[in-house]
């Protein structure tokens, strides 16, 4: 199947940045939130992305422009009907993304493809919702898209061959790499990410270290481009803690119990970066640790 437009739901961090590599790569873009606010965020930071990919030289003038004029934003959802493959990035609760998907379906063509950027949720019981699950997979993308280079396909039990073939062909239209993953909770990278990061907030509530000497260790020690807090406050805490459920509840082991702290961050609101707060308070010049 020949996609050209696509619709993304949720213009979060990982909306705009799919919606960037989407407009970029010359497909049509149509970007839909729950609030206009949201929405302007998403196409300023896109904008401010796409500038200074420009002014790096790693675009051209015209990339960068052709690219914004692709992008359109709506508050309507059924407006999202008439796209090739729709691509579910909203919060990471169950309950949300069905609701998505039951009020998008009936505006939908018969071939289009709906897909999930879940981090965790099974793909099986979330097509089960659907009235295509045979047109429905996991399209997990990593955070910065438009640096990172991997992207996850994961096909649910009822996925068709046709659906995988053209999203890998999507992958690669992109200029990334697909791995695949089995419908697993948290599939591969964030089945082995997570709880290393929810292992760093235990060091950090026992006592092992404290926030700047944790992530020094695991940057200078493990030549990790970010230290596991840094990098939970980049995820965002809300998002760890989701998937960390959802590997507890969905694997039934002691092993993936969220670290009690982790829990306390999310319930003050502190959730990184996107709220100012969490490991390191942002509010300042310079991050400052919490702890
Ligand atoms: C939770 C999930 O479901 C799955 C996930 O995504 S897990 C998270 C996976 N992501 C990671 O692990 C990221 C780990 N961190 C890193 O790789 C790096 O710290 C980083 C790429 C984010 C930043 O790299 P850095 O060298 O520290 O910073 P910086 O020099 O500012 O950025 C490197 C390049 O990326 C670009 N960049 C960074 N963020 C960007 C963004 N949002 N959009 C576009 N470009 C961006 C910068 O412009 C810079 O480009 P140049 O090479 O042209 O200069
Ligand atoms: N953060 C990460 O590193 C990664 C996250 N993911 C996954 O991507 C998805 C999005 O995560 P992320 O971008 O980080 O989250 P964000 O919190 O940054 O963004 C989520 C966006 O979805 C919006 N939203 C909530 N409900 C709806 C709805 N019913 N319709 C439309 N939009 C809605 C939110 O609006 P509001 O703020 O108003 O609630 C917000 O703008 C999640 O499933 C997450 O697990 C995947 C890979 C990496």
């Amino acid at each position: 199947m020949d996609i050209r437009s696509v619709g993304i739901v949720g213009a979060g961090q990982m909306g705009n940045g799919i919606a960037h590599v989407f407009a970029l790569s010359g497909y049509d873009v149509l970007l839909n939130d729950i609030s206009e606010d949201g929405l302007k965020k998403a196409v300023a930071t896109i904008d401010k992305n796409l500038e200074r990919q420009a002014s790096r030289g790693k675009i051209s003038e015209e990339d960068r422009a052709g690219a914004m004029g692709r992008i359109k934003t709506t508050l309507a959802l059924p407006e999202l009907g008439p796209c090739d493959l729709i691509i579910e990035a909203a919060t990471e609760r169950e309950p949300i993304k069905n609701q998505i998907f039951e009020t998008l379906a009936p505006h939908l063509g018969a071939q289009t493809i709906l897909t999930s950027n879940t981090s965790s949720i099974s793909i099986t019981r979330l097509a089960s919702r659907t009235d295509r699950p045979e047109r429905f997979m996991g399209f997990h993308f990593m955070n910065p898209v438009p640096v990172m280079q991997l992207v996850e396909l994961i096909r649910g039990i009822a996925t068709n061959t046709d659906t995988y073939d053209t999203l890998l062909a999507v992958v690669g239209k992109l200029g990334k790499t697909a791995a695949s993953a089995e419908d697993y909770p948290a599939f591969i990278v964030n089945r082995i990410l997570i709880p290393m990061i929810n292992e760093a907030v235990y060091a950090l509530y026992e006592g092992v270290g404290n926030v700047r000497s944790i992530d020094q260790a695991l940057k200078l020690g493990a030549n990790h481009p970010m230290g596991p807090l840094e990098l939970a406050d980049f995820i965002g805490l809300d998002t760890c803690l989701a998937i960390m459920n959802v590997l507890h509840e969905g694997l039934a082991d002691t092993k993936y119990r969220p670290c009690p702290l982790l829990t306390k961050y999310v319930e003050a609101g502190w959730l990184g970066r996107k709220t100012q707060r969490g490991f390191y308070d942002y509010r300042g010049e310079v991050p400052v640790p919490t702890r």
